[in-house]
């Protein structure tokens, strides 16, 4: 069984509550990168000890923050020796509009996992796109990279769809999944 870390930068709580809840799922732990876009104590040990890391950021002018980017350059260290070679990756984002490019920043976190040599897993959740599909359907924003949420600009934290929430506990419950037929 490996562990299974979820490394996050929130601004403002949304992106928070979605790593919340995709560690819940995960049965994973929380590393949450600081407003100052740092680790805590130990943090790179943690994370170079896990056997998976969820990454995820809010979306910011169509990519992750900068206090994650500034995260994702020191990595650069981590990066010269390989060390998080053949670790399963996988990424989330949070936004204020419905598209808001989003993907821009599943994309970015895919190109940092790549980078360090990992391997990516996807959302795994079929999108609920019918007619008849409602807001708090499973994936109901149809993202297949990894996990994705809404809410509109004026709503905080605690307003946040259910349905994204649930969404993003399924995909930490797919990446504990894929995990645990590795050996770390
Ligand atoms: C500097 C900044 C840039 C933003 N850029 C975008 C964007 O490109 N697309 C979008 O849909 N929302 C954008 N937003 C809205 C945030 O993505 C949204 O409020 C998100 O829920 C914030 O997550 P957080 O509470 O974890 O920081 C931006 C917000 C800020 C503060």
């Amino acid at each position: 069984m490996t562990t299974v870390v979820v490394l996050y930068h929130s601004g403002y709580g949304h992106t928070q509550r979605m790593a919340q809840a995709v560690a819940d799922g995960a049965g994973a732990d929380l590393l949450a990168i600081d407003a100052d876009g740092n680790l805590p104590e130990g943090g790179w040990d943690t994370l170079t000890a896990a056997g998976a890391i969820i990454m995820g950021s809010p979306t910011y002018m169509g990519s992750v923050s900068w206090q994650f980017k500034k995260f994702a350059d020191a990595s650069s260290k981590i990066w010269y020796t390989q060390a998080w070679k053949d670790k399963l990756f996988a990424g989330f984002t949070h936004s204020a509009a419905i598209n808001g490019d989003k993907s821009s920043t599943l994309n970015y976190l895919f190109t940092l996992a790549m980078q360090h040599g990992g391997l990516w897993v996807s959302q795994g959740v079929m999108p609920s796109n019918s007619k008849a599909a409602q807001r708090n359907d499973p994936n109901y924003l149809g993202s297949y990279s990894g996990a994705i949420g809404q809410a509109p600009s004026d709503a905080g934290a605690g307003d946040m769809p259910p349905g994204d929430l649930a969404s993003a506990r399924a995909f930490g419950e797919r990446v504990a999944a894929v995990s645990a037929r590795f050996k770390s």
